[in-house]
């Protein structure tokens, strides 16, 4: 496989040819990490303008911004003023910054340790092996690739990502799951599963619906995404995963201990600082729309480092892609008439291929869906 290097004063640079070659080594950046390079092949760097731009957003050094947590310990159905405040609490976070720190949410802290360890070792697996599983067909139960959006995107992303369709159409059958995490995932999955059945009743509650009305509508779909971030040789010159808002009604994420994800929070990225044991629960786009702008679907990225690998697990909560038959908008029991609707009502398909097609380029896919009065 021909990359060039960042630095290298090439004549031409022909991009599409090396991002066919990167495609066809099917081994993701970790095969070009593996290879031995000391400086970012030219694909990965961020254009110059978007590097200058960075200055006005630096986290600044006394910043003592955190995302807000929430303590589910004392949770329990019948204790109302305890589930009263967190039901606040999710409101508040929700509102704000879009995103909220769970602890105490019931999830074992070996079977956290060991899907990041799963992830891992499907990441780090013999490379003739992990190619099976590459492809680029998002219909795919389980696949492997970098970059959904490889060909639209001003530079790729410093990860790879193992991606299980979990859901839709029918349950996935575990079989189809790599052997050297299938174990790991189909516990994962049980127990996400139930956080997030308990999450949606959360944020459900506090826009004022019904507690099982957000769940009745995004029951049909999870997709786990094991993103594996290398350790990258000049990180400063490209991100792990670009600015973006997440394409779900919400998120549930997971980090290891290496940290990296920031948050665009008052103009300046916010660092979401690995903890142990913790969630991250963030509100995604459709929730944004659908709860009329009540919900904040947050910017955020993920930086490279010199320290990795990186993983996480991310599990989104969302309803069919491919959907052409449900209609998502504003929910009538939120508006009024000093809090009009802001988006049109669309479906699942065309928000997605909208999103797609744009990829992951800073600009919300939202803004495509605003009504032309606001
Ligand atoms: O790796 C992370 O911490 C964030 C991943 C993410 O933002 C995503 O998968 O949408
Ligand atoms: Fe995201």
């Amino acid at each position: 496989m021909e990359i060039t290097g960042a630095g290298e004063q090439q004549p031409t640079y022909d991009r599409l040819k090396e991002l066919k070659a990167f495609e066809e080594s099917k081994a993701g950046v970790k095969g070009v990490v593996d290879a031995g390079i000391v400086k970012n092949p030219r694909m990965f760097v961020r254009p110059l303008d978007e590097l200058t731009e960075e200055l006005d957003h630096i986290e600044q050094e006394n910043s003592n911004f955190e995302i807000p947590v929430i303590d589910m310990e004392s949770l329990d159905q019948d204790d109302h003023s305890r589930r009263k405040e967190i039901i606040d609490e999710v409101r508040r976070a929700s509102g704000t910054w879009g995103f909220f720190r769970l602890v105490n949410h019931g999830i074992p802290l070996t079977v956290i340790n060991d899907i990041i360890k799963g992830m891992k070792r499907f990441h780090e697996q013999d490379t003739e092996l992990k190619k099976q599983y590459h492809s680029d067909d998002h219909k795919t139960g389980c696949m492997f690739y970098t970059n959904f959006d490889l060909y639209v995107s001003k530079y790729a992303n410093w990860r790879d990502t193992l991606r299980c369709n979990l859901l839709s159409p029918d349950p996935l059958d575990p079989q189809e799951l790599p052997d050297t995490c299938r174990d790991i995932i189909v516990e994962y999955w049980k127990h996400i599963t139930t956080l997030a059945d308990t999450v949606s009743e959360f944020l459900s509650e506090a826009l004022g619906l019904e507690q099982d009305h957000l769940k009745r509508i995004f029951t049909d779909f999870l997709i786990l995404s094991g993103h594996y971030y290398p350790a990258c040789p000049e990180p400063e010159l490209t991100l792990g995963a670009s600015k973006h808002s997440d394409a779900s009604f919400f998120t549930l994420l997971l980090q290891d201990h290496i940290g990296g994800l920031q948050i665009l929070h008052q103009n300046q990225w916010v660092t979401v600082k690995p903890i142990p044991g913790t969630l991250i629960v963030n509100i995604g786009d459709l929730l944004q729309l659908i709860s009329n702008d009540k919900f904040k679907s947050a910017e955020h990225r993920v930086l490279a480092n010199r320290n990795g690998p990186r993983v996480s697990v991310a599990c989104f909560l969302n309803t069919k892609f491919s959907d052409n038959t449900k209609i998502f908008g504003p929910l009538k029991e939120i508006l009024s008439e000093e809090n009009p609707p802001i988006y049109k009502y669309i479906t699942m398909k065309e928000y997605t291929e909208h999103y797609v097609k744009k990829g992951l380029d800073g600009v919300s896919a939202l803004n495509h869906f605003k009504l032309s009065s606001n």
